[in-house]
C-alpha cells in the first residue's frame, strides 16, 4: 500500500493589474469548501494593500513583498512555501488542503510551476495547481497592445475568467472572447459566474488535479470553433496557438526527446502545451501538460471516447509558427524513430 501523503496543489490567480484577483480571491476564501486553504500574496511595491482589503477573510495571509513572484523574488516564494509547509507539519498552522497564491498584476505565472518542481524539498510536499488569469474585458485591448505580460498571462490559464463584462457591450465581449480565441483557445472560460463558482470546481481543470473522464480529456482541449491559424498573424513576437493532429500512434520515446529538445531550445517562446495522445503500445489516451518548461508527467484517461482516437497537441508559442514546430516534430520522428510515423499536420 502507498502511503504517501498527497502533493498538496498550488494555485494561482493571475490577471493584470486591476484586473479583479482580489475579489476573486475573496469569493474563493468565502466559500464553504475552501476553508482549509493557505494563502500568498504578492505585492508589488512598498505597501501590500491586497492583504488589508482580504481583512478577515485571511488574516493569516502571508505577504510576498516588493517583488514580482516571476523574478525578484522567486527565492521569496520558495522561502515562504517551505516555512508554510514546516509549520503545518508542526502544527503551528491548521494543516490546509491546498495554497492559493494570488500574484502581482506585473508578474509572468508561467515560472511558478517549475519554482516548485526545480526544488529538492517542495517538490516532495507541493504540485503546480491549475492557473486562472482574470481578463478585464474592459482593458484587454489595450493591455495587450502595450504590456506583454498580459499574453503571458492570458497563454498560460487553464481557466479565463472575464471580469467586468458589465461595464462593455455585448459587440466588445465579442472582441474580447476573439482575442482570448487567438491565445489560448484551450482554456475553459467563466465570466461573472466565477464568484459564485464553488472553488473546488474553479480550481478543478487541471489534469494531475483529478481523473479525467474521457470527455473531459477532450474538452480540457477546448472546442474546435476556437482553433485559429498561426499563420493569418505575423507579427515576430504575437502570441498565438495552434493545434497539431496526429493521424496514427506516436512514438512516446520520440516525442519526448524531441518536446526536450524544444524547451530546450525555446523553452521562454512555448508558453504553454497540453494535449491527449494516442501513444503505441498504450490502450488508454495520455495527457500531456506543460507550462513554459515545465512539463508535468503524462497522466492517464480511462479509455478513449468511442472510436476516436486522434491525438491532439496544443501550442501556445511567442513568435514560432506552426509550419515550423510541425516540420520539425514530421522530420524528427522520420528520422529517428524505428516505428512508422503518423502523419502530423496543424489546424
Ligand atoms: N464593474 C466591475 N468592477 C469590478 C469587477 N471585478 C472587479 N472589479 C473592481 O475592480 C477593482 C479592482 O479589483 P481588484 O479585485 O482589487 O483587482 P486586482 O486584480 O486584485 O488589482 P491589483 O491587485 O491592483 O492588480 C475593484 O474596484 C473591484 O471592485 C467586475 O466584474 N465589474
Amino acid at each position: 500500500m502507498n502511503d504517501t501523503p498527497p502533493l498538496l496543489p498550488v494555485h494561482v490567480i493571475s490577471g493584470f493589474l486591476g484586473s479583479g484577483k482580489t475579489t476573486l480571491l475573496k469569493s474563493v476564501l468565502a466559500s464553504e469548501d475552501f476553508g482549509d486553504s493557505a494563502v500568498l500574496i504578492n505585492e508589488f511595491g512598498e505597501v501590500g494593500l491586497d492583504n488589508r482589503l482580504l481583512g478577515s477573510i485571511a488574516e493569516d495571509a502571508v505577504l510576498l513583498s516588493n517583488g514580482c513572484v516571476c523574478c525578484t523574488i522567486r527565492g521569496e516564494l520558495s522561502d515562504a512555501l517551505r516555512r508554510l509547509l514546516s509549520q503545518r507539519q508542526e502544527g503551528l498552522i491548521p494543516a490546509f488542503k491546498r495554497i492559493v497564491l494570488e500574484t502581482t498584476g506585473l508578474a509572468d505565472p508561467g515560472p511558478i510551476a517549475s519554482t516548485i518542481t526545480a526544488d529538492p524539498v517542495l517538490r516532495h510536499h507541493l504540485r503546480p495547481g491549475t492557473n486562472v488569469t482574470l481578463v478585464d474585458a474592459l482593458n484587454a485591448s489595450t493591455s495587450r497592445e502595450q504590456f506583454p505580460v498580459w499574453e503571458a498571462q492570458v497563454a498560460v490559464a487553464d481557466t479565463l475568467v472575464i471580469s467586468k463584462t458589465d461595464l462593455i457591450n455585448e459587440s466588445e465581449l465579442s472582441d474580447v472572447q476573439d482575442l482570448l480565441d487567438t491565445i489560448n483557445p484551450a482554456a475553459r472560460r467563466l465570466g461573472a459566474e466565477a464568484l459564485g463558482q464553488p472553488s473546488d470546481l474553479l480550481f478543478a481543470s487541471s489534469p494531475h488535479l483529478q481523473s479525467f473522464t474521457p470527455s473531459e480529456a477532450k474538452s480540457w482541449l477546448g472546442p474546435w470553433r476556437r482553433v485559429t491559424t498561426a499563420d493569418s498573424h505575423d507579427h515576430l513576437n504575437e502570441v498565438r496557438s495552434f493545434r497539431l493532429n496526429f493521424e496514427g500512434e506516436i512514438d512516446w520515446t520520440c516525442l519526448g526527446i524531441w518536446l526536450s529538445m524544444l524547451l530546450n531550445r525555446h523553452g521562454s517562446n512555448i508558453l504553454r502545451v497540453k494535449g491527449v495522445l494516442h501513444v503505441m503500445g498504450d490502450n488508454r489516451p495520455v495527457i500531456l501538460h506543460g507550462v513554459q518548461h515545465t512539463i508535468h508527467p503524462p497522466e492517464h484517461v480511462e479509455h478513449w471516447l468511442e472510436d476516436d482516437r486522434c491525438s491532439e497537441l496544443i501550442f501556445i508559442t511567442r513568435g514560432i509558427n506552426a509550419d515550423r514546430v510541425t516540420d520539425s516534430l514530421n522530420a524528427f520522428m522520420r528520422q529517428v524513430s524505428d516505428h512508422p510515423s503518423p502523419r502530423i499536420f496543424h489546424a
